[in-house]
């Protein structure tokens, strides 16, 4: 099972070899086109020979300022930024540091991927989940130059010729989201078209997709949200959003035009409402190239996350059959988690029938402990409806409130897919302490930060420090007295859609199966030592997102070959691929990865 582990492979190999990969670049403009282009501009780094060679020079101040140089001037410029606002509120802070960043993304792509992926730690908090939020929230106010493409209901019938007016020739990755569940935000409507951006900014630095072969899409089908459709700034349809069949032949429309101009593209579905990221994963999955994030992505890493809790239990992975997990919030990203939770548990035991009387599963919605009998349970939903009577714990009921369910249930693992911040309240968690397990987890996977379901600080205090603590938004480590730490784990999809869509770009995969999702989850499982996890370390640091994306992208590239569904990549053909070891996928996955230096630049007319 845990085939693609621990290997010689490190950082460093990863990066050189991606850095190798960059030869000189053609370019079809000069002059102040050029220094307009944030692909090509090297800004003051222009060296002298090719500011004669492109028509520069008199356009830029005569000293040649290094790459280094200007790292170093836009590092000091965040510092001082950060120094500046000292005080200030949160939302101020992280504002002016998306601004900042942003900034550098539209003018010099190449330093800004480049100061992203050394710093990806400290600045996926901006460029990403949380406050990619507050950028969505807040985007009419933040707009400035257009990033991604837009299709709204408006363009039905032109998008096969609308795709034509992306610049690119090739796109590797696209993010489209139609705004409709925004992180735990609800509906944005066009303003969601951060949350794309955000991906594909991840894309870039942990799966070296190159940031010319990105496009993020934002499917603009109305907006139900009435402040958004009263406010006249909005900058999307001020219509309600279509529904049915009309909703479906707009991303029929789109989903046809994206493959017939790229076939190969990876096509990721981000936060779509429920009712859309079930029906539209269910039409598309076989026909594209494609996968839903927050179901499958989503529940490849809470699974990670489950089993790494067993295994602190010190327990054997197999008795992840016996976990007790209750999960708060039956959603799509809720439901993905159970579905995979329900096929490791039905792979352990080797039957459907033994998982079905065996797992342990509860489940809560906005009206409580959801029961066989409720009234017109979701299609989605009903699998893990639980049944009441002989069998089942005593005292439950429909509707139970989740006090109830944590305290008759006494489950090993609590984890919150709701949107809602602070339903982990201090009963809750209180209670979680006469949990069957010696090392409760609890998981609020919540985004972004004010979403979380509870923060590590109430976890230490109420559940004990044994608690294990996964959330979906970043939060600092606890300091527990006596130079202890409560360890904070970020149960984020981060950790795996870019590997799987990097995986499934490299091998080629006629479309995306369970078999390749469950190989990167198992691959990230396996990642952690012994110790680590011991610790309450269950996923791996941020900082080595490349690392990770490497092993997971591998993983999945060995799963597509395995499950008969590569065809190969480029100058690589399925016979290369079928023949490669394992460490021969580590390298080739390593050697496809962009990395951001300047090339030298070549005019061509
Ligand atoms: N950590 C991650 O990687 C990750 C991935 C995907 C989604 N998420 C987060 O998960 C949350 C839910 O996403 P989704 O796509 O499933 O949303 P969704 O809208 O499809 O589902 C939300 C669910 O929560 C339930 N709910 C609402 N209020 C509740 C309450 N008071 N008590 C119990 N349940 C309640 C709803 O009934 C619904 O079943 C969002 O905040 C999202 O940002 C995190
Ligand atoms: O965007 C994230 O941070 C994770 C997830 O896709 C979500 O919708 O919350
Ligand atoms: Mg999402």
């Amino acid at each position: 099972m845990w085939k693609l582990g621990r290997s010689a492979w490190n950082l460093r190999q990863v990066r050189s070899f991606s850095a190798a990969v960059s030869g000189p670049c053609i370019v079809h403009k000069r002059g102040t086109d050029i220094l307009h282009d944030p692909w090509y501009n090297k800004d003051t780094g222009f060296p002298l020979t090719e500011r004669d060679r492109l028509g520069l020079r008199g356009l830029l101040p005569p000293r040649v300022i290094s790459f280094e140089q200007q790292y170093e001037r836009f590092m000091n410029s965040y510092r001082s930024l950060e120094h500046n606002t000292r005080g200030e509120s949160n939302s101020i802070v992280s504002l002016a540091k998306w601004r900042i960043l942003n900034r550098l993304h539209d003018r010099n792509e190449t330093l800004y991927y480049r100061v992203l992926i050394d710093n990806i730690k400290d600045f996926a908090p901006i460029i990403y989940t949380p406050t990619v939020g507050l950028v969505c929230q807040n985007y009419g106010g933040l707009y400035r130059r257009p990033r991604g493409m837009y299709f709204s209901a408006k363009d039905k019938g032109e998008m096969m010729s609308m795709i034509y007016n992306w610049p690119s020739h090739h796109v590797d990755m696209i993010v489209v989201t139609d705004g409709s569940r925004i992180l735990g935000l609800g509906d944005l409507g066009v303003q969601g078209i951060g949350i794309p951006i955000g991906k594909l900014d991840i894309y870039v630095a942990a799966a070296g997709i190159n940031p010319q072969r990105v496009l993020p899409v934002m499917l603009d089908v109305g907006t139900n949200n009435q402040k958004l459709l009263q406010d006249n700034l909005y900058l999307g349809l001020r219509q309600p959003r279509l529904e049915g069949d009309e909703y479906l032949s707009i991303v029929d429309e789109f989903m046809e035009a994206a493959h017939s101009r790229w076939p190969k593209a990876v096509i990721q579905f981000e936060d779509f409402q429920m009712k859309w990221a079930f029906e539209t994963l269910q039409r598309y999955r076989k026909r594209f190239c494609m996968f839903n994030d927050d179901i499958q992505g989503t529940a490849g890493v809470a699974l990670a996350g489950l089993l790494g809790a067993v295994r602190a239990q010190g327990r054997p992975l197999n008795d992840f059959v016996k976990q007790k997990i209750v999960v708060v919030g039956a959603g799509s990203a809720g439901i993905g988690v159970l579905k995979t939770a329900k096929q490791m548990v039905t792979k352990m035991l080797g039957s459907d029938e033994s998982a079905e009387v065996q797992c342990q599963f509860w489940l809560l919605d906005k009206d409580g402990l959801v029961t066989k009998a409720r009234n017109s349970l979701d299609p989605a939903v009903a699998p893990f409806a639980r049944g009441l009577g002989p069998g089942e714990v005593e005292g439950l009921h429909e509707g139970a409130s989740l006090l109830e369910v944590v305290k008759k249930v006494k489950p090993h693992v609590l984890l919150g897919l709701s949107g809602v911040g602070g339903i982990f309240n201090a009963e809750v968690l209180k209670a979680m302490r006469e949990s069957d397990c010696p090392r409760p987890a609890i998981f609020p996977m919540s985004n972004p930060t004010t979403n979380a379901e509870c923060t590590p600080e109430d976890v230490f205090k109420y559940v004990g420090e044994n608690a294990i603590f996964a959330s979906g938004s970043p939060f600092n480590d606890v300091p527990l007295g006596e130079g202890k730490i409560g360890y904070v784990n970020q149960a984020n999809n981060m950790y795996l859609f870019p590997g799987i869509g990097l995986g499934a770009l490299l091998s080629g995969a006629r479309h995306i199966s369970d078999g390749m999702l469950q190989a990167a989850a198992e691959c990230l499982a396996s990642y952690m030592t012994d110790d680590q996890i011991q610790k309450g370390i269950l996923f791996p640091s941020i900082s080595s997102i490349r690392l990770i994306t490497t092993r997971v992208g591998a993983a999945v590239v060995r799963a597509a070959i395995a499950e008969d569904l590569a065809e190969g990549h480029g100058d690589v053909d399925l016979k290369q691929l079928t023949n490669m070891s394992e460490l021969d996928t580590m390298d080739y996955v390593a050697r496809n990865m962009w990395y951001p230096i300047y090339s030298p630049l070549v005019h061509e007319k």
